[in-house]
């Protein structure tokens, strides 16, 4: 089979964008398993973090489909929110649209450029659950709020919460960072274990002032990424409820891919946050694909020239990263 596809990314989260809208491709379930698992390879010439699959909408604008880069499904992406919003604006002339995800439909709009010439979306994070059963967490209590997983750390802290993909969320200081707590307990509960059967994406958060926070993610189905857009959020609601940030203002969440913005909003009792970043693309590409031969070639690829616009924001992010956590 032959597809087009564009690389694009947020926050150096990066995805292959596949427009199913335009194109009549017809894959089966497992056929999106096997490209994901195969065009994300990083040993190969394309490699990603996952795949999103943009389609038709019953009830929006356009549907959104990610697959990890070990071909398991996700319920949410925010990065890869960002570039199918601006490829569903920019391809029906929208400024705002709404996208169906698996387990809601969400708002998104294009935003004033984060840094001249990044093209900047916002994408509503929701809905936010605690309950410990929609991760699945399998513990004796109903949610997990700022405590103690025995199994998992005598000295960190942890909250749990799904928006709708699973979060575990710690707040830690700078020597915890630089250790290797975070790699172990990460494989730990994305391989075969009982507290997590479903895996779940875990993130090491440090406050650096009020309004900034730095964070890093171990994504499940991929390992650690530059940035994931879910985990920056559920970890900017963990730094509100704490008291460490404050709803309603803006939050500036560094990580290693650049910066993004949160703010956490709290109506009626729930919880929604937006996420505003950049949506950048890197190139465009045809793909012959063997899916049989688990091979593919690249028959065309163009560089829409965007990064370079991207990596100056890039570049002041990783300043201040060095800044507060390197001392
Ligand atoms: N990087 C994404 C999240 C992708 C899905 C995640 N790995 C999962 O399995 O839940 C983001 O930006 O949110």
């Amino acid at each position: 089979m032959q597809i087009d596809l564009i690389k694009g990314h947020g926050s150096g989260n990066d995805f292959l964008l596949i427009d199913e809208i335009s194109n009549a491709y017809s894959f089966t379930e497992k056929e999106r398993a096997e490209l994901a698992r195969l065009l994300c390879n990083r040993n190969t010439e394309l490699g990603a973090d996952g795949i999103l699959f943009v389609m038709k909408s019953q009830h929006a604008d356009g549907r959104m489909r990610v697959f990890n880069a070990d071909g398991s499904e996700a319920s949410m992406c925010g990065n890869g929110l960002r570039l199918v919003a601006r490829y569903i604006c920019e391809l029906y002339g929208l400024n705002e649209a709404v996208i169906e995800t698996m387990k809601a439909n969400l708002k998104v709009s294009k935003q004033a450029d984060l840094l001249q010439d990044i093209h900047t979306y916002q994408v509503e994070i929701s809905p936010v659950l605690f309950e410990l059963k929609t991760l699945p967490l399998n513990l004796n209590q109903p949610t997990l709020y700022n405590e103690r997983i025995k199994e998992l750390s005598d000295e960190l802290t942890f909250t749990a919460l799904a928006v709708p993909n699973p979060h575990l969320i710690t707040i830690v200081e700078t020597e915890q960072l630089q250790s290797d707590i975070q790699k172990q307990l990460s494989e730990k509960v994305n391989g075969p274990n009982e507290l997590f059967p479903d895996g779940v994406n875990v993130s090491f958060v440090k406050p650096l002032q009020p309004g900034a926070i730095y964070v890093r993610t171990f994504e499940r189905g991929v390992g650690f990424t530059n940035a994931c857009g879910t985990a920056m959020s559920a970890s900017s609601l963990v730094t509100c409820l704490l008291e460490l940030n404050e709803f309603e203002k803006t939050i500036n969440v560094y990580n290693n891919g650049g910066k993004v913005q949160c703010v956490v909003h709290q109506i009626a009792g729930e919880y929604k946050i937006d996420l505003i970043g950049n949506a950048t693309y890197l190139y465009e590409a045809a793909v012959e694909i063997n899916l049989k031969g688990e091979l593919f070639t690249i028959s065309s690829k163009k560089d829409l020239m965007e990064q370079h616009s991207y990596e100056k924001l890039q570049e002041v992010a990783q300043q201040v990263i060095t800044k507060t956590l390197k001392g």
